[in-house]
């Protein structure tokens, strides 16, 4: 896998290393809610995933327990460099890997592009190196960054001067930043216009597939899923109802995907996407499972 050089373009397929492996996780919250039922997944290395699912499935909740934002009441997550993720050195080398895309692209308004992709090098970093400026290898990289999804002209331009689109391929460039090997994106287009949601999951895409990147996608839109998607995970009442290509998403499956697990009544939306807030929120902080 090619993690150093943003600016590879060589093409790789997902292979059959599992990049990393889900035991048992199940995930119920503190108020008692049942997200997840104990599951066992593998995602391997280079794939490009998309997860399907009724509002409330568990699909933020499965992308947040696979970084442990969200620590998971049973079972165990491993990968393939660490083994088991546990403790917190371990979880914190994971997390230095694992970028995280949101809806809301979570930028620093007041600061430029370029700013807001270095955001991405500060885990590379120990806290007091933090305090100085970044070095220019690392403000290299993040040109080279912007230059990949098409920003480069807008390198000194204050993020809240951007596009909604612009703003997610920043949200993109930042992650990229982080030399992933896994990047995890929660409704990313969810806010964009269908063009402009095309456009952010095409470079999504093509770059998770030039550098083999482990990508993982919450989405509402079943024909992006049919577009971009190597593999689908469908969700419904926070257990895996369906698990494999798009050319298998035939109505029985998107009826177990969309109707067996209805809980308030989300359609899924196959013309437009849908402006669609999570009450998840996207904090950063860990939110512990109850046990
Ligand atoms: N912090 C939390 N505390 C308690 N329950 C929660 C919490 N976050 C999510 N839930 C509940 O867990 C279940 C799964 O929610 P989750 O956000 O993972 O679903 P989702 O498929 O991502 O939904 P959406 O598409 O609306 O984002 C829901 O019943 C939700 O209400």
């Amino acid at each position: 896998m090619k993690r150093n050089d943003p600016a590879t373009t060589t093409a790789e397929s997902a292979t059959d290393s599992a990049m990393i492996r889900l035991d048992g996780v199940g995930v119920t919250y503190p108020d008692g809610t049942l997200a997840l039922h104990p599951l066992d997944l593998t995602f391997r290395q280079g794939e490009f995933t998309v997860l399907l699912g009724l509002s409330g499935a568990g699909k933020s909740t499965l992308l947040r327990t696979l970084n442990q934002l969200v620590v998971p009441s049973s079972g165990t997550i491993s990968s393939d460099e660490l083994g088991v993720i546990h403790g917190s050195a371990r979880v914190r080398a994971h997390r230095r890997h694992t970028a995280m895309i949101f809806q809301q692209h979570q930028l620093l308004l007041r600061k430029s592009a370029l700013t807001n992709v270095l955001t991405g090098r500060l885990a590379a970093h120990s806290a007091w190196r933090t305090l100085l400026p970044m070095p220019a290898d690392d403000v290299t990289l993040a040109y080279q960054c912007l230059q990949r999804v098409g920003l480069a002209d807008k390198t000194f331009v204050r993020a809240d001067n951007l596009s909604g689109g612009q703003m997610q391929r920043v949200g993109i460039a930042r992650a990229l930043a982080q030399q992933p090997r896994v990047i995890l994106a929660d409704e990313p287009v969810a806010s964009l216009d269908p063009n402009t949601s095309m456009q952010v999951l095409e470079q999504l895409s093509r770059i998770s597939r030039e550098d083999g990147i482990t990508t993982i996608v919450s989405l509402h839109q079943l024909e992006l899923a049919r577009r971009f998607a190597q593999r689908v995970i469908g969700l419904a009442g926070g257990r895996v109802v369906f698990d494999g290509p798009p050319s298998a998403l035939d109505s029985a499956t998107l009826d177990q995907i969309y109707n067996s697990g209805k809980q308030d009544g989300h359609q899924p939306d196959t013309e437009t996407p849908s402006v669609h807030q999570s009450g998840s929120g996207d904090h950063e902080e860990p939110m512990r499972a109850a046990v």
